[in-house]
């Protein structure tokens, strides 16, 4: 806290901020390892809690001195590394939302976010290769040694806060909005920790961990997996992007790092089933590997049945939920899932956080197995998109059971069912719910019973418009390697015996592998842009 009102604002070491709680439990251990990483040299290098907590305020000491004020924003473009989770403990510390990017973002489109976002600052890596960064925005680089600014940053008047609050903005994740303009998500520091803490109940780390991480920074996976190792006072192990292309070179990492775990989303795993299955097996026989936790869409249950036989005594964790909260639920997976298991549990939402299914009609649905959408009561709700209070408005809606009370809560826009148990059931996205001659279709089933016929390893579903008749379900699959491409007909029929008449795929496409987003999600869009070419 300043004293005398000139010192930049600090975090109160009492009250929620990113930096305090994501220290903490290195504190008392100052030489243990904080983060394991490639070494630019090659090998592994690590750098301890105590080193971790110099290089972050040697950050702040740099960052100060630009006399920026709380809420204005630095861009942060790097892979998840030790000094750039030492810049953003820096910008947590005096208050400033950090927007991450990943290097090799498209110009155009750190462009449209430099404009939304008007950050004070861009700094990038000592090897980054972004220029021309527009000239109102300061620049500079970071490493092990700190920040170096090379264009100062325009000074927006004097500072008119003083204390940093478990409100203010921690950070803002640029998603792409279906509009084409970026929607930025801020999150708060009392939002981040809240979802922190709660995702502690699944007991899932000890001090002892060593947390893979994979996802790019953009991705707030790749804030929860920083947040999540630290907090427990495990080790991250960032796995570096050129490992990811290739399974053998990843698996090789992780050995070599004696990772206990890995967060991925899905996709990660498919070469690493379809190439490298006994590398995989060894690490969870005589390696180190004990957990997977994976989110972001739906793991085909195929593939996860796939991982699981390989890691028979490994743990499986099933994180769901939207960037707009950081996440809903951490739900561990019997190992391995039931036979007769048709889609997989997203539990119930954690500790001090509470999922209610709304119907159609508005009201709360109570029955099992009927579909509502998720809206969510939590402290991790985020602050706002970024400049756009009208699409805040229609996310952060009143309490639909109790709207004269004033509470917001937040419209997920996902569609899920309890179980007999209470465990939801995720049925995909409302504003993707296909109608084929008036049926609502299940994606995710129709995939399922197509991924299951001998011979396909993956399928994805989807419908596209048809000039002169209704819209058709088609389906995308991917083969064994090696073996002939099935035969639409047989896989058709084959749908004939377990689902209704209308979610029997059309047409069937063989595709190498399936497009992914920038996030590593099976992007669909690319997908049906094959079609229509
Ligand atoms: N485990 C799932 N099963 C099935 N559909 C899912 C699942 N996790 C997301 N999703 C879907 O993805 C949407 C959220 O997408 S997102 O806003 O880009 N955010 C993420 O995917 C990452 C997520 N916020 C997060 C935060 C912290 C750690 C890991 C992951 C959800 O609304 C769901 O539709």
């Amino acid at each position: 806290m300043s004293s005398n009102g000139t010192l930049p604002p600090r975090a109160h070491a009492s009250v929620d901020n990113l930096r305090t709680y994501l220290l903490a439990a290195g504190a008392k251990t100052p030489h243990r390892a904080a983060v394991i990483q490639a070494a630019p040299g090659g090998g592994l290098e690590t750098v301890s809690w105590g080193e971790l907590e110099a290089r972050t305020d040697r950050c702040v000491e740099a960052l100060d001195a630009l006399g920026l004020d709380v809420g204005d924003r630095v861009i942060i473009e790097s892979d998840t590394s030790a000094e750039a989770v030492a810049t953003l403990l820096a910008c947590a510390t005096l208050g400033l939302p950090f927007v991450p990017v990943a290097p090799g973002l498209p110009d155009e489109r750190l462009r449209a976010i430099i404009a939304s976002a008007e950050p004070a600052l861009y700094l990038q890596t000592v090897d980054g290769k972004r220029a021309d960064i527009p000239e109102q925005v300061g620049t500079g680089r970071f490493g092990p040694e700190g920040v170096v600014v090379e264009r100062q940053p325009v000074r927006r008047g004097p500072r008119r806060r003083r204390t940093v609050t478990p409100v203010d903005t921690a950070y803002i994740i640029f998603t792409s909005g279906t509009t084409g303009r970026p929607k930025g998500v801020a999150m708060s520091h009392r939002g981040v920790i809240s979802f922190l803490r709660g995702a502690r109940a699944a007991d899932f780390l000890t001090i002892e961990d060593r947390v893979a991480g994979t996802a790019p920074l953009q991705f707030d996976f790749a804030l929860f997996d920083i947040g999540f190792a630290l907090s427990h006072g495990a080790t991250l192990v960032p796995v570096p992007r050129d490992r990811l292309t290739w399974p053998r070179r990843l698996l090789a990492f992780l050995r070599e790092a004696e990772v206990t775990q890995v967060h991925a989303v899905p996709s990660v795993w498919r070469p690493v089933l379809r190439h490298e299955p006994e590398m995989l097996a060894e690490l969870g026989d005589r390696g180190a590997l004990r957990g997977i936790l994976f989110s972001g869409e739906a793991f085909p249950l195929n593939e996860l049945r796939g991982v699981q036989a390989l890691l028979p005594k490994a743990r499986f964790i099933n994180l769901y939920g939207p960037t707009e909260c950081m996440a809903v639920s951490v739900t561990e997976l019997p190992n391995p899932l039931p036979n007769d298991a048709e889609r997989l549990s997203i539990g119930r939402a954690i500790p001090g956080a509470e999922v209610t299914l709304i119907g159609a009609d508005g009201q709360s649905v109570e029955e099992p197995g009927v579909i509502g959408e998720i809206y969510l009561r939590s402290t991790s709700l985020f602050n706002g998109y970024w400049n756009d209070p009208e699409t805040t408005r229609a996310t952060l809606v009143p309490d639909p059971l109790h709207p004269r009370s004033g509470q917001l809560v937040l419209k997920t826009g996902d569609l899920a069912s309890r179980g007999a148990d209470g465990e939801l059931y995720f049925h995909g996205r409302a504003d993707s719910q296909v109608q084929i001659r008036g049926n609502r279709v299940e994606l995710g089933e129709v995939e399922t019973r197509v991924a299951a016929f001998p011979g396909i390893t993956g399928a994805v579903a989807s419908v596209l418009p048809h000039e002169e008749d209704e819209p058709q379900l088609h389906v995308f699959v991917t083969c064994d390697p090696g073996e002939p491409a099935p035969d639409a007909r047989k896989v058709a029929a084959f749908c004939r015996t377990a689902l209704p008449v209308y979610m029997v795929p059309h047409k069937m496409h063989v595709v190498d592998e399936f497009p992914l987003s920038a996030n590593g999600k099976v992007d669909r869009t690319a997908l049906r842009a094959l079609v229509s070419s």
